[in-house]
């Protein structure tokens, strides 16, 4: 489908440079927001930058400004946590599985600061995001007797930072939190930037409020621990950055994924670094998401209706957005925005980061469209949808066909019930 353009309004934002187009008939007449980075040039990352023992990288919203700080075994050093821990009192929020690995640590750093710690171990897993566990947490504040100087610390992956983030937005109407997380995709999503909350049975995320941490503490050595899935699944979230404003960083993802899937620490860190830097660009301009933040729900609202469909249990978060960006490229190019090697593209480094490229045959059209219809981009009854205007370049429209849609993900479940058995979970890999 081809549609006409022409561009009516341009105006300089802080960091971003916003256009707004108009044009086409009046079926495909298009309202769109297209962002870019001041330094989405088209050169290319040199050589990979080394980060030193420790770097800091400042989050700026209106509501909070603090650091995140990115280094090795940083989790023994009570320089990091002490300056943003008010009172006496810390709660750690953990899971089963990073608990027995980094919590005895984490205690004996926040004891030689002379902090009293109780903490919480939850089941591992999406599905335990509700509202359930939320109230488990509430009465271990009860109990231990916390108060509005008291601190939460999440340690773990993304699941462990918005529960707990949440808690502490609401717990005596807001106590400080710190976010200490041990995923990937937690270190370059989920940890920065205030969104909190717990799942819906019918939607993901539905509960929840934004809510800044005192500090995000990234001890680059948690990532060792990391199951190959989990790795991929922050990946996805990585290279979903390359595709929505930095161009230049995704062509170094390109030529650094064998590094990355290798863990080199190098690449690593590089990787977090800039997804934390592009991370932040965007939520300081737009912390409450009434704009240009919307563009990091980049395959998100296929990805959400996807983990919601399959009942939280089986997709992990990132998993799903992988599979949501390449229908959003395959929209986008049905939307005559991208060009057919450009979907190709996003499908190739997404399957070379072991990540799903379609989604599973359960998946109907009635499915995805009960459970995208939810989603917080809904206005007025109206969805909103990110798409790539081109590699590199996000938008945020309501104004697309419907049929476009429809169209779109019944081509993947074509595509998918061809051959259901090689689109179920786990994904060994899937072939283009
Ligand atoms: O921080 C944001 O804004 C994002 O949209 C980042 C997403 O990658 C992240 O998964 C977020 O939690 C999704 O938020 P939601 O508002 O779509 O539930």
């Amino acid at each position: 489908m081809e549609i006409s353009r022409k561009s009516c309004f341009i105006s300089q934002q802080f960091l971003l440079r916003k256009k707004l187009l108009l044009g086409g008939s009046k079926r495909h007449r298009l309202i769109t927001t297209v962002w870019q980075p001041k330094r989405n040039n088209c050169s290319t990352i040199q050589s990979t930058p080394v980060m030193n023992h420790m770097e800091k990288l400042l989050v700026q919203t209106p509501s909070k400004q603090y650091p995140i700080y990115f280094g090795s075994r940083i989790l023994d050093s009570k320089q990091y946590f002490e300056p943003h821990i008010p009172g006496d009192k810390v709660l750690i929020v953990t899971n089963t599985v990073v608990g027995p690995l980094y919590l005895e640590r984490l205690i004996r750093t926040l004891k030689s600061a002379n902090k009293k710690v109780c903490f919480i171990q939850i089941p591992d897993g999406e599905i335990h995001k509700n509202l359930t566990t939320l109230s488990v947490l509430y009465d271990k504040c009860m109990e231990n007797r916390l108060d509005r100087k008291s601190t939460l610390i999440a340690l773990g992956g993304g699941v462990i930072g918005d529960l707990t983030g949440f808690a502490a937005a609401t717990f005596v109407r807001g106590v400080p939190f710190i976010q200490v997380p041990t995923t990937l995709l937690a270190v370059v999503d989920s940890a920065v930037g205030g969104k909190t909350g717990v799942n819906h049975p019918k939607g993901k995320n539905m509960i929840g409020a934004f809510y800044q941490p005192q500090a995000v503490v990234v001890d680059i050595n948690t990532l060792s621990t990391l199951d190959d899935r989990q790795l991929a699944a922050g990946l996805a979230e990585v290279i979903k950055y390359g595709l929505i404003r930095d161009v230049e960083f995704l062509e170094w993802c390109e030529t650094n994924m064998e590094r990355l899937k290798k863990r080199d620490p190098e690449a690593l860190s590089f990787a977090m670094y800039r997804s934390c830097e592009n991370k932040s660009d965007v939520v300081s301009a737009d912390e409450r998401e009434s704009g240009v933040r919307a563009i990091l729900n980049l395959g998100h609202t296929f990805g959400h209706a996807i983990e919601a469909g399959t009942g939280f249990s089986s997709w992990l978060h990132g998993e799903a957005v992988a599979a949501g960006m390449v229908m959003a490229a395959e929209m986008s190019y049905r939307m005559g925005w991208l060009r057919k090697e450009d979907v190709v593209r996003v499908e190739t480094i997404l399957a070379r980061a072991s990540l799903p490229i379609r989604p599973p045959p359960t998946m109907t059209l009635e499915k995805f469209m009960t459970f995208m219809s939810v989603d917080k981009k809904v206005e007025s009854g109206k969805l909103k949808l990110v798409l790539l205007r081109s590699i590199g370049n996000a938008i945020i429209t309501g104004d697309f066909p419907v049929d476009v849609l429809e169209d779109t993900i019944l081509h993947f479940q074509k595509l998918v019930l061809q051959h259901p058995e090689q689109y179920e979970v786990p994904f060994a890999s899937q072939s283009l």
